[in-house]
C-alpha cells in the first residue's frame, strides 16, 4: 500500500505536568519531512518543554510524540538521537574544549567515531560553511563574540549532517543586524540539507526569515498554525496581539 509517508515529527494530544501545573494540555501538531516550523507563544507557555519532550529529556505524561510514525523512547537512544541537531538558547559551548572539538564532539563519540584529524578536518569545513576562518578553530570560546559563538553552535548542530535540527531561540543576545545575519544562514542551512526543523523563538524576525509554518503554543495547547505569509491575517484574536506586541488583548499580559 501506498500513500503519504508519516510526518516526520507528530504531536497526537500531547500532555505534560509539573505537580499541579498543568503546562502542555493536549498538544497536536504535525512537522512534515523537510520543512521547517516555527513554534511561537509568550513566555512560560511551553515552548521549551514541547521541544524537550520530542529530545526524550522530558518525558511527556499522556498523548504521542512519533518520529517518521515510530513513538518517541522505542528506538535505541544512541540511534535517536544521531538524527538531531540542536543549536541551544546561548550556544551551550564546552568552554573548556577548542572551538573544533565543541563542533566535532559528537563526530568523536561512538561507535562510527572519527580519527581526530578527520574530526578536525571536518569542524573546519563545518566552521567555513556558517562564515568563519579555520583559523577560529583552535581559539576557546570565550574568545569569540555572541555571534562567532551562535555561529559555531550552528557548525556544531550541522557537523553530523542531522535529518531533524531544532533551534532553541536561535537569536537571543545578539542584535538586530548580527540575528539578521543568523536567521538567513539558519535559513539557507536548512534548505540546503533538507532537514525538518523545529524552532522556538519570540523574535518575530526569526519567524519570518525561517518559518515555511508556523505555530503559536497558548494555554498548552496549539491555538493556531498555518503557513508563515498567513500569519497576518491569521483572523486570530490571539495571533494579532502576539505579532504586533500589544499589551491589550485576550493573552494576559501579568504572569
Ligand atoms: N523541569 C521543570 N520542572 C518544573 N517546572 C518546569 C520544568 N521545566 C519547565 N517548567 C515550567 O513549565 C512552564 C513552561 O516552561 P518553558 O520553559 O517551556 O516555557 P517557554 O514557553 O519556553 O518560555 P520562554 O519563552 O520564557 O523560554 C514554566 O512555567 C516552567 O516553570
Amino acid at each position: 500500500m501506498t500513500g503519504t509517508p508519516p510526518p516526520r515529527i507528530a504531536f497526537r494530544e500531547v500532555t505534560k505536568s509539573f505537580g499541579p501545573k498543568e503546562v502542555l494540555r493536549g498538544v497536536t501538531l504535525d512537522i512534515p519531512v523537510g520543512e521547517s516550523m516555527v513554534i511561537i507563544g509568550g513566555s512560560g507557555t511551553g515552548k521549551s518543554v514541547a521541544l524537550k519532550t520530542v529530545l526524550g529529556i522530558i518525558p511527556h505524561d499522556g498523548g504521542t510524540i512519533e518520529i517518521d510514525g515510530v513513538a518517541v523512547g522505542r528506538t535505541r537512544r544512541d540511534d535517536f538521537l544521531s538524527r538531531f541537531g540542536m543549536l541551544f538558547q546561548g550556544g551551550a559551548l564546552f568552554d573548556s574544549l577548542p572551538v573544533w572539538q565543541n563542533v566535532a564532539f559528537r563526530l568523536r563519540q561512538g561507535r562510527d567515531r572519527l580519527s581526530k584529524s578527520d574530526a578536525r578536518d571536518l569542524a573546519i569545513e563545518k566552521l567555513r560553511r556558517v562564515g568563519l576562518k579555520a583559523d577560529v578553530a583552535d581559539l576557546f570560546p570565550a574568545e569569540l563574540s555572541g555571534g562567532m559563538q551562535k555561529r559555531v553552535g550552528l557548525a556544531r548542530a550541522i557537523a553530523a549532517e542531522p535529518e531533524i535540527i531544532f533551534f532553541d531561540e536561535p537569536t537571543t543576545g545578539l542584535d538586530p543586524i548580527m540575528s539578521g545575519v543568523i536567521n538567513e544562514l539558519i535559513r539557507e542551512i536548512v534548505v540546503e540539507m533538507g532537514a525538518t526543523a523545529m524552532t522556538i523563538t519570540h523574535d518575530m524576525s526569526s519567524v519570518r526569515a525561517i518559518a515555511d509554518k508556523v505555530a503559536m503554543l497558548h494555554d498548552g495547547k496549539i491555538r493556531w498554525t498555518g503557513p508563515v505569509d498567513q500569519i497576518e491575517t491569521s483572523g486570530d484574536p490571539y495571533m494579532d496581539q502576539f505579532l504586533h506586541g500589544r499589551a491589550e488583548g485576550p493573552i494576559e499580559a501579568v504572569r
